[in-house]
């Protein structure tokens, strides 16, 4: 990156960018006024440090990620998620809100993803094969559903066990027809539908089992997790219960040829017109952020899965979602092309009745749930072979203005007889 010494005045570095299209934004974005959202502490002499509510003014977006602007006079760069459009100003929820509860609860407020999570037969199926081998430790038990939603586990809990109390928590206004489903279904002595951000909950007693479905894409986009972590830290009794009680995030190498020949190859010839030209801009397009509703098949993988990390949900701390590091070795047991990498997740649930736990697996070799899978793409794809070594690091990490939002940093080495073939890392946001 260049000094910020280069920069003396807006001038100056106008006229030594100028006609540098390369990494301009259009017109009408440059040379605008951005306000600061989040303070940031500059880690070498090429950024800025700044407060959240300084100006600054937007001379150049070097990359998706880095920008460089004028702020008083002097130039460097700034992340660009900390930037927000000041004469562009949303409603203050928007830009004061690095949760952006309103559009996040606005989206579960229709029936639409309430929908979309009840169709899904293997997720709703198993939470309720969970009340149901445990009904008789339920007896008696407060129990807190949080995001309960329309409250099916809530209903479930009502129908297959006896529990003293079922605290049925949810932020959206989708609760105002729970309740309406509660009393019509003559439960509401039992299921008490509180409509409340957990964060902000008042029950009247501890509870004896903490279930929720807060999984998102990844496991983790939304960070409803955190949510849950705090209730259970405020509401769980020490011997309490985590409904799932574990968490998984599993990878896998794998081929999608369909998806690259579709996005990618497509330009190469359409209507026998070489398009292709348009192919680094179709990779950056298409495959700079993970496809969430992937379905990956079986014989796509290169080689057999690995578990990156097992969360234990009794002990997880939120601090700790900030930023998860792990090393992974494939071993490639086909020949084939590397188009990129598959991730998805799995929770289990102890047991209380008998030894074991219950499983809720959306990854490629159980049945597809509405979370399908997520396919990291690399820009270009890698031939194996079988035998050959894929190793490398993944690290999640929490976005620190978007809380609700991540990235995936993927790097790999390929090696083959103990030779180094090919080395590479990309980064993808999910979704900010
Ligand atoms: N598996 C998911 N990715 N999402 C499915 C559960 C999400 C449900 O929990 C509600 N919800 C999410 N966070 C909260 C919270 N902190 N407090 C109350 N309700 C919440 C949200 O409004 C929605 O109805």
């Amino acid at each position: 990156m260049e000094s910020s010494s280069e920069c003396s005045s807006i001038s100056d570095f106008q006229d030594s960018t100028e006609g540098d299209d390369a990494n301009t934004l259009p017109e009408n974005l440059c040379m605008r006024e951005y306000v600061v959202i989040c303070d940031y502490v500059a880690t070498d002499n090429t950024q800025l440090s700044l407060c959240s509510g300084d100006k600054v003014l937007l001379l150049n977006a070097v990359s998706q990620d880095w920008w460089w602007v004028n702020h008083n006079g002097t130039c460097g760069y700034v992340p660009a998620s900390h930037l927000h459009d000041a004469l562009n100003e949303q409603e203050d929820t928007e830009v004061n809100d690095p949760w952006q509860d309103e559009e996040y609860y606005g989206s579960y407020k229709t029936l639409k993803l309430h929908l979309e999570m009840l169709s899904d037969v293997p997720r709703t199926m198993t939470y309720q094969n969970v009340i149901l081998k445990n009904s008789s430790s339920l007896c008696g038990k407060h129990i807190l559903d949080l995001g309960c939603g329309t409250g099916i586990i809530s209903f479930f809990c009502a129908k297959f066990a006896q529990p003293e109390a079922v605290y049925a928590v949810e932020a959206s206004k989708i609760a105002e027809q729970t309740c309406r489903l509660v009393e019509q279904n003559g439960i509401s002595s039992l299921v008490h539908v509180i409509r409340q951000q957990a964060e902000e909950l008042d029950l009247p007693t501890k509870v004896d089992v903490l279930v929720s479905e807060w999984m998102g894409t990844c496991l983790l986009f939304e960070f409803m997790l955190e949510s849950v972590l705090q209730a259970r830290d405020r509401w769980l009794k020490e011997d309490g219960v985590m409904w799932p009680s574990t968490a998984c995030i599993h990878l896998v190498p794998c081929s999608a040829y369909k998806e690259y020949s579709n996005k990618v190859l497509f330009w190469d010839n359409p209507y026998q017109l070489d398009f292709s030209l348009l192919k680094p801009p179709a990779t950056k397009e298409f495959f700079a952020k993970p496809q969430p509703d992937y379905i990956l098949q079986p014989e796509d993988c290169l080689s057999e899965p690995c578990t990156l990390f097992h969360l234990n949900l009794k002990t997880l701390q939120v601090a700790e979602l900030e930023r998860m590091n792990c090393d992974f070795t494939f071993l490639v047991h086909t020949n084939g092309l590397l188009h990129g990498f598959t991730a998805w997740f799995s929770v289990q649930f102890e047991n209380l009745e008998e030894q074991g736990h219950l499983e809720l697996n959306t990854g490629p070799f159980s049945p597809l749930t509405h979370w399908k899978h997520t396919l990291f793409m690399l820009d270009e794809p890698l031939q194996v072979q079988k035998r050959d070594k894929i190793s490398g690091s993944v690290v999640f990490e929490r976005n620190s203005v978007w809380r609700r939002h991540m990235s995936v940093t993927l790097s790999w080495v390929i090696s083959r007889e103990l030779k180094m073939q090919k080395v590479g890392c990309k980064v993808f946001p999910i979704w900010r």
